[in-house]
């Protein structure tokens, strides 16, 4: 059996990632943006005539010289640099077939390197709707190398690659149909490449109609930003509005399942960890799936429609203005998922001061193991009035805590730009991709893939830290159930003074320490220790509990805590590795905790001076 080793190559956005899943049935991130894939991943197919292949999904490139370290990744891959693996026999440079004119040159530089090419014309559907018209046997001869059509997002779209690749086996593995490798004049191959693009480029309409249209707002300089305000504003109105019903329902099953589990299990320790610890703790946190899946279908299909690439390019200008680089809207958007994807992302930024930066603040954006913690202590403190026509506080007070991470983002960006980060920023260079009618593979794989992760983690690290707290709070066993004399109660009281000048109570501050593996548990705690609390009478629910426990201002002091804190130990970690510097990462966890702290402090003073 024969066995090949591909490599997708070519300019971002062109949908190598997407051909990559659509081959190996992978799950990669796709998105309707420049600069989504940052590493390398290899999966296996196998064609027709059973060629048994590797491929590798690459960042995206438009030539040969690596500015950031994505695009390094890719070139090393392509080069056979990277330790430990082998070289690609050969490349699939993928091109969107819309914009052939403008990536002729990176085909032309790939073919450089020496290795056998296929060329993949790639959103051939689309380029066909705009009626751009090629020449394909021109291209082939002109280029001479094989060239197929792809539409990488259907089955169908992408049998005319598995296709040559059986054809063009012999060429694909032969050493000796390599072509010598040259010397790269770049202004050289550029007018080689216009001169090959005004042969096979029949007709190129000028710009989509209604891409113009639309952009004519959404890039406007005001009307741009108030559109994208006015998204943001409706994503969280709908997260409160929508979810309701949906975890109404989750509550009711929640507890109709910890009352039969107690009806099966005879009364005593065993009945109470599982009612207690892992009901209660594991439930109050899945409780916030409607929540995690209504604000993850917004984001997906922003992504996906292409109108996320015009977000980051009408904040270009208001980033560049605090410092930070144009380039750092997407991986600021990524940790609004999480922070550590978003760290990753960062590796798209060119400039390395630009890059740390970004890195330092990434944590401040409101990533969704915080929505739990959103979610339960403004659902319990804060009514559902409509403040001003539709819209409701919960929504609005949800919107200010993520507009208060931004904000701070914005601000501790400008403070290092003006310190440790100094230099020159470089403004945004991104090309807009068209926008597309998001293809529900893409949506439902997307989504599924956010709703595994949440449930993964409500699985494991929430389970287990749930029966762990379980266990400390309840032990060593006694009469009254007092929190202060558990062993949890005594590890918490140690700290507590630290915690006592800005609000906090006993209760929360035993939430906190486990809540460094995962946001979330904090809430997972805080309903196991209120249900321990509250025994038998304890029917209400966690959020009563907390209505009756706490007070406003301590509330917000809790929130303002979790605006702020560096709460996971996961974050960190990617930090110290991207960042390879025991130095910024200390100096990243101690802003964000002395943020945290004094934030929290003045927050409950204000509130508590106000009387609330
Ligand atoms: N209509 C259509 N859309 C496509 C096709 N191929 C990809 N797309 C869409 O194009 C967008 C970009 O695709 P990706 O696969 O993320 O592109 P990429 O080349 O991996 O991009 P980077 O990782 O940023 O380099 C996604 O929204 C895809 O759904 C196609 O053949 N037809
Ligand atoms: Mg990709």
């Amino acid at each position: 059996m024969t066995s090949l080793k591909l490599a997708l190559v070519g300019a971002p956005n062109s949908g190598k990632t997407t051909l990559f899943n659509g081959l190996t049935g992978g799950l990669a991130k796709t998105a309707n943006y420049s600069g989504v894939t940052v590493e390398t991943r290899s999966g296996h197919f196998k064609t027709p005539i059973g060629v048994d292949v590797e491929v590798m999904d690459l960042p995206g490139i438009y030539g040969l010289e690596a500015h950031s370290v994505d695009e390094r990744v890719a070139v090393d891959a392509i080069a056979g640099n990277i330790e430990g693996k082998t070289p690609p026999d050969a490349l699939v440079v993928v091109v969107d077939a819309a914009h052939l004119r403008t990536h002729l040159h990176t085909v032309l530089q790939m073919k450089t390197l020496g290795k056998p090419i296929i060329l993949a014309l790639n959103m051939i559907d689309l380029a066909e709707r705009d009626g751009v018209k090629l020449d394909i046997d021109a291209l082939e001869k002109e280029v001479g190398v094989p060239v197929v059509t792809t539409r990488a997002t259907r089955s169908a779209g992408r049998q005319s690659l598995l296709k040559v690749i059986d054809d063009q086996i012999q060429n694909l593995k032969s050493q000796q149909s390599q072509i010598p490798q040259q010397k790269v004049d770049i202004k050289q191959l550029q007018s080689e490449a216009r001169a090959i693009a005004n042969k096979v480029v029949l007709f190129e309409p000028v710009m989509n109609k209604v891409t113009r249209n639309i952009d004519k707002v959404v890039l406007h300089p005001v009307g741009g930003i108030v559109t994208l305000f006015v998204i943001l504003f409706f994503m969280f109105q709908a997260v409160f509005s929508w979810a309701t019903p949906f975890m109404d329902l989750i509550e009711v099953s929640a507890e109709a399942l910890g009352n039969g589990v107690a009806a099966v299990i005879p009364d005593g320790l065993f009945q109470d960890l599982i009612v207690e610890g892992v009901i209660a703790g594991v439930g109050s946190v899945v409780v916030f799936l409607p929540q995690i899946i209504i604000l993850f279908c917004f984001i997906l299909l922003l992504d996906a429609s292409g109108y996320m690439a015009r977000a980051a390019f009408v904040m270009d200008e208001a980033m560049m203005r605090v410092g930070l680089n144009g380039r750092a809207f997407i991986p600021l958007l990524s940790s609004f998922a999480c922070a550590i994807p978003g760290v990753m992302a960062a590796r798209t930024i060119e400039n390395e001061k630009d890059r740390l930066t970004t890195i330092m603040v990434a944590p401040l954006m409101t990533c969704s193991a915080r929505i739990p913690v959103y979610v339960l202590i403004i659902g319990a403190f804060f009514s559902n009035d409509q403040v001003w026509g539709p819209i409701r506080l919960q929504g609005l007070v949800m919107f200010g805590l993520y507009l208060a991470g931004i904000v701070s983002a914005i601000l501790v960006a400008f403070v290092l730009k003006k310190t440790a980060t100094k230099g020159p920023s470089q403004p945004l260079i991104m090309e807009l991709p068209t926008y597309k009618v998001p293809q529900p593979r893409d949506f439902f794989l997307g989504l599924w893939s956010r709703v595994w992760a949440f449930l993964k983690r409500a699985g494991t690290i929430i389970f287990a830290t749930s029966v762990i707290l379980w266990a400390l709070v309840t032990f060593p066993l006694r009469d009254e159930p007092e929190l202060r004399t558990s062993i949890a109660g005594k590890i918490g009281s140690v700290i507590e003074p630290i915690f006592a000048p800005i609000g906090f109570n006993l209760e929360m501050v035993i939430s906190l320490i486990p809540g460094m593996a995962a946001r979330e548990v904090a809430v997972s705690v805080l309903g196991t220790v209120y249900a321990i609390e509250g025994g038998e009478e304890n029917t209400e629910g966690l959020s009563a509990a907390l209505q009756n426990a706490w007070s406003l201002p301590t509330a917000l002091a809790f929130l303002a805590w979790f605006v702020y804190a560096p709460q996971c130990f996961a974050t960190l970690a990617t930090v110290r590795r991207e960042t390879n510097s025991w130095k910024w990462t200390l100096m990243m966890t101690a802003y964000l905790f002395g943020l945290a702290y004094a934030v929290s402090g003045i927050t409950y003073w204000v509130a508590k001076g106000a009387g609330l």
